[in-house]
């Protein structure tokens, strides 16, 4: 049912697991699903509780109902199964590191930065230690809290988790990947021309740089002036999709999500929130939000270390724990 706070951490299967995840994540284009779904995992932390697991954060409560059937968990529970076998498979990883190392690989194997992720979260072990709903942000008013705007729920709900404006910021250009879909949270369109047709440019397929090569939705298919393998897996371009997503490629991590919300004149087909147009309206958010739209080696920096943070909220390590792999 999870890893007791005496289980030690097994290096050998860590590794082993990361290795299937990032051919399995690919393969099925569930990269963005995965990533919500850690999020949503540790994003309900609280900093002034001290106790374990009470104060939430990144301890795999979500795979118990009530918390998965939360309103703001919607659809998470496909994430969750489609885990369930390789949990099987690597029984020593703790369900909590399982769900924190499926976002991370989903996240480098869609194109994006290596996040220095650590091993060796305890898990929760039952419903009792659910945490409570309503910690998690809304996207749009009314605010569950009475913010007065977008930019002050955020700072209410990450400042709760010790989480800074730089964070924030960061953080929510995790949305270059997925989508929102109407029967989930109740946001975006029913299908848009970037979900109908798959992600990526509907007329044809970028090029490699080296070569003539078209390039895959996941990756380069091959490279001659490349060597050792190839970087990412190609993998079918998943058509006739639903919801609306934040940027054209939403299966490619990029610093797409600010340019495009950054654009005076914004695509229609694309999604903005209320949550996510505030970062470049508020005066402290905007120059993080500037500089990422211009700039995707900062991004990638900041929002490696925003995650890797993001993963370690509220986490009570087992013996020999926190490794990195
Ligand atoms: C800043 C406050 C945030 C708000 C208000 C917010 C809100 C939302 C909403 C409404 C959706 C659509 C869900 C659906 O309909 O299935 C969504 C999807 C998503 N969110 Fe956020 N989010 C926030 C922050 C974050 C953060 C911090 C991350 C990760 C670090 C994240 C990652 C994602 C991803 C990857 C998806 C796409 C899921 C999919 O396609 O299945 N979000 N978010």
């Amino acid at each position: 049912m999870g890893s007791p706070a005496g289980a030690a951490v097994n290096v050998e299967q860590l590794r082993a697991c990361k290795r299937e995840l990032f051919d399995y994540i690919n393969s099925r284009g569930c990269n963005p699903i995965m990533v919500r779904l850690a999020w949503h995992d540790s994003g309900t932390y609280n900093k002034e509780i001290a106790e374990w697991p009470a104060r939430g954060g990144a301890n795999a409560s979500i795979r118990f109902k009530p918390e998965i059937d939360h309103g703001a968990n919607s659809g998470l529970s496909v994430a969750l199964t489609l885990l369930e076998p390789i949990k099987k498979k690597y029984p020593d990883v703790s369900y909590a590191d399982l769900i924190q190392m499926a976002s991370a690989v989903a996240i480098e194997a869609a194109g994006g930065p290596q996040i220095p992720l650590r091993y060796g979260r305890r898990d929760a072990t039952g419903p009792e230690q659910c945490s409570p709903e309503g910690n998690l942000p809304g996207a749009a008013h009314p605010f569950p809290d009475g913010s007065p705007s977008p930019a002050a729920h955020l700072r209410a709900v990450f400042g709760r988790m010790g989480l800074t404006d730089r964070d924030i910021v960061a953080l929510s250009g995790a949305h270059t990947l997925g989508r929102a879909r109407p029967d989930r949270s109740g946001f975006g369109k029913e299908q848009t021309r970037y979900t109908a047709v798959g992600p990526g440019p509907s007329t044809a397929s970028p090029r490699c740089a080296h070569s003539a090569k078209p390039r895959g939705f996941f990756g380069f298919s091959g490279c001659a002036a490349a060597s050792g393998p190839p970087l990412r897996p190609v993998t079918p371009r998943p058509t006739g999709q639903t919801g609306q997503s934040w940027t054209v490629n939403w299966l490619e991590f990029d610093n797409s999500f600010f340019r495009e919300v950054q654009k005076a004149k914004r695509d229609a087909e694309l999604l903005v929130l209320p949550t996510d147009a505030c970062l470049f309206e508020d005066e402290g958010f905007r120059p993080y939000a500037e500089q990422y739209a211009a700039d995707q080696a900062a991004f990638f920096a900041d929002y490696s270390e925003s995650h890797r943070r993001l993963s370690e909220l509220g986490v009570e390590w087992v013996a020999g724990g926190p490794v990195s792999i």
